[in-house]
């Protein structure tokens, strides 16, 4: 199989679904977002309609609309489209895979169903194969994510002999915090050319050094910069000044001063997952997100208060410079 499309690299941002107060799709800011991805943040690839994007909230025909509005708006300004079409119903899961090559999307990633599931590979395999069919000329990523769908199917089996079976696999989505698996997957298919994305936001230099080839994420959205900065640290081999970045962006230490100009731990704090994305999307990029769909639940009045206090104090859009030593970013 042929792919003339060069090979997924680098941050992909897993797209947020913008929602109006009542609850519809706002599709009137997606161009909007496009260029804050990329002007603002330095980042060109999208992962559409995932966990992050609520893409299992949405009807078949919503993420038909959605996986469109993105292909549409990032014509000519972001490198690779890409649209997860996993889906209970093998049905729905291909006829979204055709629809994503119809709209000439770059590529197609499913998890694993999650309601009814697939005890073993093979299984598992038969179901992602019959949705890659539908869409004989996309890539094919698999999304492998066992805490969301509660199939701990290793990646690392499944990789395992794949292209016979599905021959336009190019890759993994790994969101899990298992670095065995991941660094297993990595090394077991050295002579191919997959891209490994690694999707635990906080763990990402971890991943690099086991062999990711890139990362998708919730966090890209509005640390696309940073994090940028931390892989061109990683390439350089300065890995002191890439832990810096992990370590204040993502993930202090509780005990130093660190912790003032900590994010996502303070975010995890208060609870954090898709609403409180949604939130802090919408304060650091100023572009209205809207609530989640139920079974989410808006973001409390409490932390959006707090979150905003809390990315006033860090002066969160102009990060003083980590290589300075300065750490206590505006505290
Ligand atoms: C469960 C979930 O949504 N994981 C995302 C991607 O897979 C991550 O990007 C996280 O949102 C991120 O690592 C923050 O915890
Ligand atoms: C984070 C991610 O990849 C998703 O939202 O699906």
């Amino acid at each position: 199989m042929a792919f003339p499309k060069k090979k997924l690299q680098g941050l992909v941002a897993a797209t947020i679904t913008p929602m109006t107060e009542n609850g519809e799709i706002n599709f009137s800011v997606i161009g909007q977002y496009v260029d804050y991805l990329v002007k603002e943040q330095g980042v060109k690839n999208i992962f559409v309609n995932g966990t992050t994007g609520e893409g299992l909230s949405l009807s078949v025909s919503e993420r038909r609309q959605v996986a469109e509005e993105w292909v549409t708006k990032g014509k000519d300004k972001l490198d690779q489209v890409i649209i997860h079409v996993g889906a209970l119903s093998l049905k729905e899961s291909q006829e979204l895979a055709q629809h994503a090559a119809e709209i000439g999307a770059d590529g197609i990633a499913v998890i694993a169903p999650f309601f009814l599931k697939p005890w073993t590979k093979d299984i598992l395999i038969n179901f992602l194969k019959e949705v890659a069919a539908a869409a004989p000329a996309l890539p094919f990523y698999y999304y492998h994510i066992p805490a969301l769908t509660g199939v701990k199917i290793r990646a690392e089996e499944l990789l395992d002999g794949i292209l016979d079976k599905i021959p336009t696999f190019q890759g993994l989505k790994f969101s899990d915090t298992d670095l065995l698996d991941f660094g297993q997957c990595v090394d077991q298919n050295r002579q191919q050319q997959f891209a490994f994305l690694f999707g635990v936001d906080e763990q990402l230099l971890s991943a690099l050094v086991m062999g990711a080839t890139g990362a998708v994420g919730s966090t890209y959205n509005y640390l696309g910069k940073k994090t940028n900065q931390m892989l061109e640290a990683f390439e350089q081999k300065d890995f002191s000044l890439a832990l810096n970045y992990q370590v204040n962006v993502f993930f202090p230490s509780h005990k130093s001063q660190r912790y003032q100009s900590c994010f996502l731990i303070y975010f995890s704090r208060l609870g954090f997952g898709v609403s409180q994305t949604k939130a802090i999307m919408t304060l650091v990029s100023g572009i209205p997100m809207g609530p989640p769909r139920l079974p989410l639940q808006k973001a409390s009045r409490e932390f959006t208060d707090s979150a905003e206090a809390k990315l006033k104090s860090l002066d969160f859009l102009s990060f003083t410079d980590l290589k300075d030593g300065n750490l206590e970013v505006g505290s």
